[in-house]
């Protein structure tokens, strides 16, 4: 794979953002205070009103959490917005997010003679973002790519989704998985590891029985997510295009083919279900939100 020039990065693949959207929309780099962790404490009432969402910034998090597409066919754009229009945000989108590509040689400058490990996302990053999660395969040439950084370099990849749907998805054994957030780590077990591995780490088997770090600090949250999913399940039921995903150690609520008009109805019913979990946190990805038990760890151990 030329990494260079031929890889049409996945990020970019995303549906249009909602026409509501001004022109230079910049998507949230840090999450607003109030609104993405709601470690809601029971008493605090919730926000009922639409205004008390819009404050909090859900909902401009909402229309705002896909980057806009780059060459979007002019047959498939809305009737009233303009290829031009389109360019603009993008190139605004651009500003706040540029390609590393574009600095390739001086990202390889500053990591010589450097210890490096890769760290990759899986959705949008090594699979197209698609409408339905169970179809993000990855291509053979994107395996092919990462099987051989792997090679090179410890390679990690870290992911909202449970680890086992990464794996069934990546298939590569030689890779750490950081599933549900950062609460489901395997990895290969590392000559270096001379002074045993990890405290809350256990050994474990992978699916061909040879033997992993497995690291799994949520645990005793498994029958609480469980019992969230099915809530939830229930509660957006009538609400057209809105899909549960079960992660495991969370629990996300897709809103990707939900009609802008109804966000905020999605938005409500989750916060409903969610005040009576007060130790559970609620964050937000691309059109979709997560419920987890503790701020993502991301402890990788190397
Ligand atoms: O932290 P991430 O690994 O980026 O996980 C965030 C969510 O990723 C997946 O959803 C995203 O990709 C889907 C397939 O392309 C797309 O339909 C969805 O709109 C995106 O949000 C995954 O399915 C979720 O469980 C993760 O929470």
């Amino acid at each position: 794979m030329d990494l260079k020039t031929s890889h049409n990065s996945p990020v970019f693949v995303d549906p249009l953002p909602s026409l509501a959207l001004p022109m230079t929309y910049t998507t949230p780099t840090s999450f607003p205070s109030s609104g993405l962790y709601l470690n809601t404490p029971k008493k605090k009432p919730l926000p009922s009103k639409i205004e008390e969402v819009r404050a909090a910034g859900w909902l401009d998090l909402m229309l705002a959490s896909s980057p806009p597409r780059k060459r979007q066919s002019k047959d498939f754009l809305p009737h009233d917005v303009q290829a031009d229009d389109l360019d603009l945000r993008y190139r605004n989108w651009m500003v706040n997010y540029p390609s590393a590509l574009g600095s390739f040689e001086a990202i390889t400058e500053l990591a010589r003679g450097k210890k490096l490990a890769l760290f990759l996302d899986y959705d949008g990053t090594l699979s197209p973002i698609v409408d339905n999660p169970a179809n993000a395969v990855m291509s053979d040439e994107m395996r092919a790519a990462v099987r051989h950084v792997a090679s090179l370099f410890p390679t990690a990849i870290i992911s909202g989704r449970s680890r086992d749907k990464v794996f069934d998805f990546v298939k590569l054994t030689e890779l750490y998985y950081a599933g549900s957030h950062g609460m489901d780590i395997m990895g290969p077990i590392r000559k270096s590891e001379s002074n045993g591995h990890h405290v809350e780490c256990v050994r474990s088997t992978d699916s061909e029985g040879k033997e992993v770090n497995l690291f799994q600090p949520a645990s005793e949250f498994l029958p609480m997510i469980a019992e969230v999913f099915e809530n939830l399940s229930e509660s957006i039921k009538d609400i057209e295009g809105a899909r549960m995903e079960d992660n495991k150690f969370c629990v996300s609520v897709h809103y990707r083919n939900v009609a802008p008009h109804d966000y905020e109805t999605v938005h409500q019913r989750v916060t409903a279900v969610l005040k009576d979990y007060p130790c559970l946190r609620l964050t937000h990805g691309r059109k979709v939100n997560i419920m987890h038990s503790h701020q993502a760890l991301y402890q990788i151990i190397c």
